[in-house]
């Protein structure tokens, strides 16, 4: 069975049995076929393509639990934490576009710098594998603290984990806020992507320090110099003092540690503040010593024994342990002060009491101590139902959801029974990647068959009365007579293409209400399209049809701009008169008539013929707008009826017709569960 340590933060990343960010070949392919054989049991696969590929990936980087157990003898250098002059500090992260380098690079980095040794890095991943195995543990390698000795000095470099993806860009907003500095590591070969400008974004309004780094560098095809000119050009960053490098191979390496110590600005000091603050940047479940919070310290230090309080929760603690994280393993020590990066352990039930962007100061100076600046609680953005494909397993998935919800503080969950799919949740996540992971986790950990119905936006409506709500899903809307507004989330969507692919990638963005902003042209004939769409349209399989229509190679991010009012309609679906709840959809009403079709279609398709004929309606309000029928199959009530007795024939037939009337006036229909899940899937 499983142990909970794995449970970390399913936002980012399914746990896989050997998982680890700074994979060798081996293990990458272990990883990658471990993670296609649970996708491939996936049983609503919502937004395919986009999805499984960022599982896959973000599988590979690893973000989860962490342990001291079993420590390899990895650790070749560490200065004294708690006493490093702040001056010699470097607080850094690394930001690229999916496959671009990260991971390699931060291996490098720990490598090179002697954190870790290239031999024991290997050992190291084996042993792990073996906790992984015995324990369900993972390990994180990308919270790193280095020590270098440069120019007669000794420098302390911590590099901190970002999470990759927009769903999480709170979140990598928050860690960014713990740095003064980012490495941008972009692939020679291929050029600035969608989520190398998403994540410069982020990296500038944090107001760090960026490093251009142009990885790749010992690929024959890699133009590092083009690239740099298009860094300019798209990304607006000065690409003079560039570096050139092979993650792979080391070169260039050195002189990016180099780079971080002239560059990086060392944390910066208010002398006026004595007081402990610091700025929680992670925080993850450990099935061993409870949540563990990875902070920055801000003002003043922290050591063991104190006791704390979490700002926004209001919860306090005693610190058990606080410590650095060296080469994937925690290392405890007695103090951490200004400027450095660590972790805390205080027998923390949930991650909900030590969220991302929280503050922790010391008990009893809550009066004195203002908290840190943007903490927000990270709000559920995309909506579904799900439920057990098996009716028996309602209380197994509450158990995965108590559980799951230990240690991902952004997971909302409520029972819900529907008729036609029995008990089930109704969930809420950070995104559509945020939503494919739980489910994936519940196939995988908790061995519970998932049904997702179609996923949903928050809507705020306004009401005739001047109230305001908010609904996630469309059986939430009130009748149209009391609503005199609704309004939809806004994303602005950048779209890197082929130049030869444009018309239909830019077709697809019109098609699902996209405004057109901007092109750009950028090198090896792509151009960088932005639009403004809803984001309803975004999660529907926006990303497999974009995949698809640039022969793979197109790449796409967005972020949320804001709310819009627009005519939007409730789609309801009647199948002899009788709603079925779960295929309700909240649609714009130019693509109502669209939606009806291809739903009364399927149905058409899928519900078997049956005694009484079956009328398939698709109505706005009482507006029918598609209808479909399913002609009834003629049971022969005559053929037991040899010879010639009129009456008796007659009498039978009289019976039939009566009955039939009675079912169809009562909808008794009957709809296989399959037929629902099939629109589910295609709409
Ligand atoms: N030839 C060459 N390959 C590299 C270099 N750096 C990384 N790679 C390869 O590129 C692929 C992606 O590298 P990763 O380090 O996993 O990339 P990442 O940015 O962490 O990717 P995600 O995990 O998707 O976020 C791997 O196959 C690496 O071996 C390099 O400098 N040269």
């Amino acid at each position: 069975m499983q142990t909970m340590t794995s449970l970390r933060l399913p936002s980012r990343a399914p746990a896989l049995p050997c998982e680890k960010s700074h994979s060798s070949p081996p293990s990458v392919a272990f990883v990658e076929q471990h993670v296609s054989r649970s996708l491939a049991r996936t049983s609503v696969a919502l937004l395919a393509g986009f999805v499984s590929h960022r599982v896959r990936k973000l599988g590979r980087t690893g973000r989860t639990g962490q342990t001291n157990a079993k420590a390899s003898p990895v650790v070749r250098r560490v200065l004294e934490p708690g006493k490093s002059p702040v001056s010699q500090i470097r607080n850094f992260s690394i930001i690229a576009h999916i496959d671009h380098g990260k991971s390699t690079l931060a291996d490098r980095l720990l490598e090179m710098t002697g954190t870790v040794a290239k031999e024991d890095m290997k050992a190291q991943l084996l042993d792990n594998m073996d906790i992984e195995r015995e324990r369900g543990i993972t390990i994180k390698l990308n919270s790193a603290r280095m020590n270098v000795k440069e120019d007669g000095h000794d420098y302390v470099l911590n590099l901190i984990d970002t999470p990759g993806h927009v769903d999480f860009t709170y979140e990598v907003s928050r860690s960014l806020a713990a740095c003064e500095g980012a490495l941008l590591v972009v692939d020679a070969t291929q050029g600035v992507q969608a989520q190398t400008i998403a994540n410069v974004t982020l990296a500038m309004e944090a107001d760090l320090e960026i490093v251009p780094v142009l990885n790749k560098v010992d690929l024959p095809s890699a133009d590092p110099e083009r690239v740099c000119q298009e860094i300019e050009d798209v990304v607006g960053i000065d690409c003079s003092n560039a570096l050139f490098c092979s993650a792979k191979t080391g070169q260039g390496v050195p002189e990016i540690i180099k780079r971080i110590i002239e560059q990086v600005p060392a944390p910066s000091v208010d002398e006026t503040q004595e007081r402990m603050r610091l700025l929680v940047y992670d925080s993850f479940y450990d099935n061993y010593r409870g949540v563990i919070a990875m902070f920055r310290v801000v003002d003043g230090s922290i050591s063991k024994g104190q006791k704390i309080r979490f700002k926004a929760s209001g919860k306090e603690f005693i610190v058990e342990e606080i410590g650095i994280m060296v080469g994937g393993l925690r290392k405890p020590v007695s103090r951490l002060s200004v400027g450095e990066v660590g972790y805390v352990c205080a027998n923390i039930k949930t991650v909900g009491d030590a969220r991302v962007g929280d503050t922790i100061i010391e008990a009893g100076t809550e009066n004195e101590v203002e908290a840190l600046p943007g903490y927000t609680e990270a709000t559920p953005m995309v909506f579904c139902g799900l439920f057990p494909a098996e009716s028996g397993d309602f209380e197994n998935m509450k158990t995965a959801f108590e559980r799951l919800s230990l240690n991902d503080a952004a997971l909302f969950y409520e029972p819900e029974n529907s008729v036609a799919l029995g008990l089930g949740f109704r969930c809420g996540f950070l995104g559509v990647l945020h939503m494919e992971v739980i489910k994936d986790r519940l196939e995988r950990e908790y061995d519970l068959d998932v049904v997702v119905t179609a996923p949903s936006v928050e809507y705020q409506v306004q009401m005739s009365d001047g109230t305001e709500t908010t609904i996630q899903f469309a059986n939430m809307l009130p009748p149209p007579h009391k609503v005199a507004e609704i309004r939809e989330p806004y994303c602005l969507l950048e779209m890197i293409v082929p130049e030869e692919h444009m018309g239909p990638c830019m077709e697809l963005a019109t098609q699902r209400r996209g405004v057109y902003r901007t092109t750009n042209f950028l090198t090896q004939g792509r151009a960088l399209l932005e639009y403004e769409v809803p984001m309803a349209e975004i999660i529907r399989d926006f990303f497999a049809e974009l995949k698809s229509r640039s022969r793979g190679y197109a790449s796409m991010d967005y972020r949320i701009l804001d709310y819009r009012s627009n005519d939007l309609v409730k789609l309801e679906v009647d199948i002899n008169q009788t709603t079925a709840n779960p295929l309700a959809q909240i649609v714009h009403r130019s693509r109502a008539l669209q939606f009806a079709k291809k739903i009364t279609g399927i149905l058409q398709n899928e519900i078997p013929s049956q005694q009484i004929k079956v009328i398939i309606q698709a109505r706005i309000g009482t507006h029918i707008i598609s209808s479909k029928l399913i002609k009834a199959v003629r049971k022969d009530v005559l053929a037991k009826c040899y010879g010639g007795d009129i009456t008796r024939k007659k009498k039978l037939l009289a019976k039939q017709a009566a009955g039939k009337k009675k079912m169809q006036a009562i909808g008794k229909v009957n709809v296989p569960s399959e037929a629902i899940l099939a629109v589910i899937k295609k709409t």
